[in-house]
């Protein structure tokens, strides 16, 4: 477990992880495979309930959270996921890039946030192959999320 979280942190903090996979329809059809392979997005959901405990349980991520609605975060994450993954979701939340900004989110808690997802699959026994698959997913999101105008109030 060790050497996976280490190994997701320096990937997820290498800029140069282009999301260039993820054009070719073999990746595509990984994907559709893989939601499945996780046990559909009603899996989702409790990865994502379990992922935010976690969350707020880490007094480096717990303080972002402090005003917000976790049942809408849940949801909404839930939604986004299920979407990345191809799966029968469309997102309906806000522009992840408005939401996020302005809250001083860096790379580290990016990797960090990360890692308790990666934690979680684990825990349910999703192979290290699969979450490097979702968790691929989710750094196409990191520019959106990490910002460049954290102290800019
Ligand atoms: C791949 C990573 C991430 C994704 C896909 C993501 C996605 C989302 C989504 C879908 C929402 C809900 C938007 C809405 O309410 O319409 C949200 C809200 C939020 N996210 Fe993230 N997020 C990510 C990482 C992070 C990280 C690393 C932090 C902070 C450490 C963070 C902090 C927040 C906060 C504080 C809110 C709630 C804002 C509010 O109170 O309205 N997110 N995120």
């Amino acid at each position: 477990m060790g050497f996976q979280k280490q190994f997701w942190r320096s990937k997820l903090l290498d800029t140069s992880n282009a999301p260039q996979d993820h054009a070719s329809k073999n990746m595509a059809e990984n994907e559709q495979e893989l939601l499945e392979r996780l046990g559909g997005p009603a899996a989702v959901a409790d990865f994502i309930k379990e992922l935010y405990e976690r969350v707020l349980a880490d007094p480096a991520l717990a303080p972002f959270f402090e005003k917000t609605s976790m049942d809408r975060v849940r949801k909404m994450q839930y939604e986004f996921l299920v979407a990345a993954l191809d799966g029968p979701v469309s997102y309906s939340g806000a522009e992840l890039t408005a939401v996020h900004r302005g809250r001083g989110i860096t790379d580290q808690h990016f990797a960090t946030f990360c890692g308790h997802f990666a934690d979680v699959l684990e825990a349910h026994g999703i192979s290290s192959a699969d979450i490097d698959l979702v968790l691929s997913r989710l750094s196409m999101a990191k520019d959106k999320v990490v910002g460049t105008t954290n102290t800019g109030g």
